[in-house]
């Protein structure tokens, strides 16, 4: 299946007599005589009835260049309150301008992790239905069933405070999959760790930081004090940061921001080869479909032991929490899930702007009458990971800057 990215394949629409309108990605325009081989190749060998063979087109050809002008435009509006120390505001138009351009894509799209389960958000809240064919009156411009329901996992302003205080890690991001290819997590914590590709099912948020860390210098080829683990500077890390230096590596503190922190360790050159620690599980699911595009490790288990992380986001008492993910359908809250299950989808899309500098990409740089952005998009379909640099002409600007 192939719907979500710009590659030149097409898509062959057709009806059986179960169903209403079904299609299958092919990769060229093929001879209509092998249309029913197509369909049966894909369909691994389940040879289909066809009743009527609807119509070829190219997949959704623009989402993938759409859904970068999304996250650019979330990080340009939050990147004009960067510094202001005014973390709602940096929030919230980044919010704003997400939805606003993701309103104008040609697609059914539907949000899985948004803005909080909790705070009632009027934004960008899960659930909330996006893109054009989504609209009341989609009927008049687009057949909605023709197109495929997509899930979509926003976080407009990844990084708030980062952003309010000029601090280096913030981003816009999303991932997207066919609906119900991303785990639906809940406002809770999760524990995490994150490695690169070559320590991959290797590593294990089993065993001990000091296993781990003996595991990734073999897998790295590199001693312990060559290695650099990011971990969130917070006061149930106090165990876990004493055990890491103890193995004999370094620790990188970082004040938030674990989405960018795990992404780094997919890339070599970033001096980042682990995350560990707890961080939040929304920001959990959408490091891991990035990690699942690039092969990297990713593992997460859900906290909700008020007793492990006292603050924020989980209830008051271990048992409401665990009857609260049980009404959510999570019968297992000891799950330990890796990549493939966060981001489960056939097809997983990732993309980000930088709003402030990261480690991979360059913040929002603003230059009379225009900015320049860099975003990464990621997509399992086509193996990439492109790294887009784009500049942004809001009036007519007296120069462009080539760097
Ligand atoms: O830093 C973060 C904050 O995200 P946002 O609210 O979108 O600016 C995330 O990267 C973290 O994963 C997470 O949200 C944080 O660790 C949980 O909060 P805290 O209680 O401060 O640790
Ligand atoms: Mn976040
Ligand atoms: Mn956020």
């Amino acid at each position: 299946m192939n719907h979500l990215t710009t590659d030149s394949v097409y898509r062959l629409q057709f009806k059986t007599a179960a169903s209403s309108l079904e299609s299958v990605a092919i990769p060229t325009i093929p001879d209509y005589h092998r249309l029913i081989d197509y369909v049966t190749e894909v369909r691994r060998g389940r040879r289909t009835q066809i009743r009527q063979f609807w119509r070829i087109c190219p997949v959704e050809s623009t989402l993938g260049l759409e859904i970068i002008e999304v996250v650019e435009q979330a990080a340009i509006a939050s990147s004009r309150w960067m510094g202001r120390g005014d973390k709602n505001t940096a929030d919230h138009v980044a919010v704003e301008a997400m939805r606003e351009r993701m309103n104008q894509i040609h697609m059914r799209g539907r949000i899985v992790i948004g803005e909080g389960e909790r705070d009632d958000a009027p934004m960008l809240y899960i659930g909330e239905e996006v893109g054009i064919c989504t609209h009341e009156n989609a009927n008049a411009f687009c057949n909605p069933d023709e197109l495929l329901e997509i899930d979509i996992a926003v976080d407009p302003c990844e990084g708030t405070n980062l952003v309010a205080y000029g601090q280096p890690g913030s981003m816009a991001v999303l991932a997207i999959s066919e609906k119900g290819g991303l785990f639906a997590a809940p406002d809770f914590y999760m524990k995490k760790l994150a490695a690169p590709a070559r320590a991959r099912g290797h590593v294990d948020i089993n065993k001990s930081a000091t296993e781990n860390l003996k595991i990734l210098s073999e897998c790295l080829d590199r001693s312990l004090d060559e290695l650099v683990v990011v971990v969130m500077k917070r006061d149930r890390h106090k165990d876990l940061i004493r055990e890491i230096r103890d193995a004999g590596a370094r620790v990188r503190l970082i004040s938030d921001g674990d989405v960018s922190a795990a992404l780094s360790c997919a890339f070599m050159g970033t001096n980042v080869h682990a995350l560990m620690g707890i961080g939040a599980a929304p920001e959990g699911v959408i490091s891991a479909a990035a990690m699942r595009c690039l092969g990297g490790h990713f593992q997460g288990q859900l906290v909700y032991d008020p007793a492990v992380v006292k603050t924020g986001l989980i209830g008051e008492s271990k048992e409401d929490n665990i009857a609260r993910l049980s009404e959510m359908g999570i019968t297992d809250p000891d799950k330990v899930y890796n990549a493939e299950d966060l981001a489960s989808g056939e097809t997983v899309l990732f993309a980000a702007t930088g709003i402030t500098k990261g480690d991979l990409m360059d913040g929002v740089r603003f230059f009379h009458g225009g900015a320049r952005t860099q975003s990464l998009v990621i997509s399992s379909q086509s193996k990439t990971a492109r790294f887009v640099d784009t500049i942004h002409m809001f009036d007519q600007p007296k120069s462009l800057q080539l760097r």
